[in-house]
Order: structure tokens, then sequence, then C-alpha cells
């Protein structure tokens, strides 16, 4: 004998009952809990693209092309039983783009600021790059200062040291080294930071208050409105 379930299923003009496992495919996936945004900012060529890239995709590419103006990916993640749609924002580390790349700094919650450990340019660089924070960015923004290609240990130019130091100056500044080619520390830069990021945020209020917080969701659309969509790859 039919279930009442099963004839009801029919009646409303759907297909023959489906098994278990179509219904489960069928479910929608669970939404994010939270929307965060980290932008990557540093020099020209201190490897942005490739730690986003290797993040997102676990994908290096040895002669990438120069990033013009902004680019983005996306990742969700699961943290602290909380799930979070990461959009990380890839900049241009040459200067002629501060004024496209700056528009970006505000909404960010965690910004990754990158130099080279074997261009000693990369990293006097830095004091600029926190101007740019100073004057652009959220005061609560998390910062983590990397220090990538340490594959590259034998030409190295800068110290661990010297870059504690100046991660030390600067008030709740982390630092850690990577590198994007070997996927060193790749994940960990952004879980961590996205983890620094969650304990600051009142992760148990109900879902209801937390779409009006500030806190929770980044503001709509995730592009600067005022701002064409991101750029493509230039030589
Ligand atoms: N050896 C080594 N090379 C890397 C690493 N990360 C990036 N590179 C190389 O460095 C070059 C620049 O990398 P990108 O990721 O394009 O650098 P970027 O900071 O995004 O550069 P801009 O877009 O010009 O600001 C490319 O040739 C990469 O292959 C790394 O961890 N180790």
């Amino acid at each position: 004998m039919e279930s009442g379930f099963g004839v009801q299923r029919r009646a409303g003009g759907g297909s023959p009952a489906v098994g278990a496992s179509q219904r489960r495919r069928k479910m929608p996936p669970r939404a994010a809990d939270f929307k965060l945004q980290v932008i990557i900012i540093g020099s020209r060529g201190v490897g942005k693209t490739s730690l986003m890239e290797r993040f997102t995709d676990d994908t290096f590419c040895e002669a990438c092309k120069s990033t013009v103006g902004v680019d983005f990916k996306i990742k969700t993640v699961e943290l602290r039983g909380k799930k979070i749609r990461l959009q990380i924002w890839d900049t241009a580390g040459q200067e002629r783009f501060n004024s496209i790349t700056s528009a970006y700094y505000r909404g960010a919650k965690g910004i990754v600021l990158v130099y080279d450990i074997t261009k000693q340019e990369t990293f006097e660089d830095l004091p600029k790059w926190m101007k740019m924070i100073d004057k652009y960015a959220s005061e609560d923004a998390e910062l983590l200062l990397v220090g990538n290609k340490l594959d590259c240990e034998s030409d190295r130019a800068i110290s661990r040291q010297q870059a504690e130091r100046f991660a030390s100056r600067i008030s709740g500044m982390r630092f850690c080294e990577a590198s994007a080619k070997n996927n060193f520390n790749v994940d960990e830069i952004f879980l961590k930071l996205v983890d620094d990021i969650l304990s600051k945020m009142p992760l148990e209020v109900p879902s209801r208050e937390l779409s009006n917080s500030v806190l929770s969701l980044q503001p709509e659309p995730e592009f600067p409105p005022e701002l064409p969509p991101p750029r493509m790859r230039c030589c």
C-alpha cells in the first residue's frame, strides 16, 4: 500500500517517487553564516596573486602577468562552526593603480601586506603601504605581514628578525613567512586571519540580528559601486 506521503507528492504534479539520495541532492546548500572581505596588498611582483591562487585553486603560475587594478576570488571556509564566504581582493602592486585599489580597502576585515624576502625594496616599501592602510582601511581591520618566496632562502635579503621588528611596531600586526610556490603557510595565512577576525565578532547573536550587523556582513554590492568590475591581467 502506498503511503499518504507518496500519494501527495505525485498529486502535486511531480515525477514518480524519488529516492532519498535524489532528495538529498535537491537540498539547497547551507548558506554562509558570514561574508568577509580580505585584501592583499604589497609591491609589484611580491606574489599577491600567487598567494591568492594557491589558496583558492591550489595552483601556481611561474610566469604570471601583473595585476591591473583589482581581481578577486571567493572561497568558502568553515571555522569555529561557522561557514564563511571569503572574498579575497588581489590588488595591483603598481602605484599607478592606487586610486583604484584604495577603494577596496574600506570594506576589508583583513589585510594581508606582502613583501618578497629576496627583494630589499619591497620591504622598504612597507611604510608606504602602511600609509595607504592608515588612510583608507577600517581601523579594526586585522593586519598580517607576509614575507613571501620562502623557497628562495638562498637569495634572502630580509631576515626574519627584521620583519618581526617591523610588525611588532604596528599594533595588532601579525607576521609570517610563506611560499606560494611550495605551498608553505598559505592556508595558514588566510585561515589565521579569518580566525582572528571571527574571534572579535559576536558569533552567537541570532541570525536576524546578524544580518543587520556591521560585523557580520559586508555591504552589498561586493564591488564598490562607483568602480567598474575588476580588471583583467596585462603583461
Ligand atoms: N620562487 C617563488 N616565486 C614566486 C612565489 N610567489 C610568486 N612568485 C613569482 O613571482 C612573480 C610575481 O608573482 P605575482 O603573484 O604575479 O605577484 P603580484 O604581487 O601579484 O604582482 P603584481 O600583480 O604585479 O602586483 C611570478 O613570476 C610568480 O611566479 C613564491 O612563493 N616563490
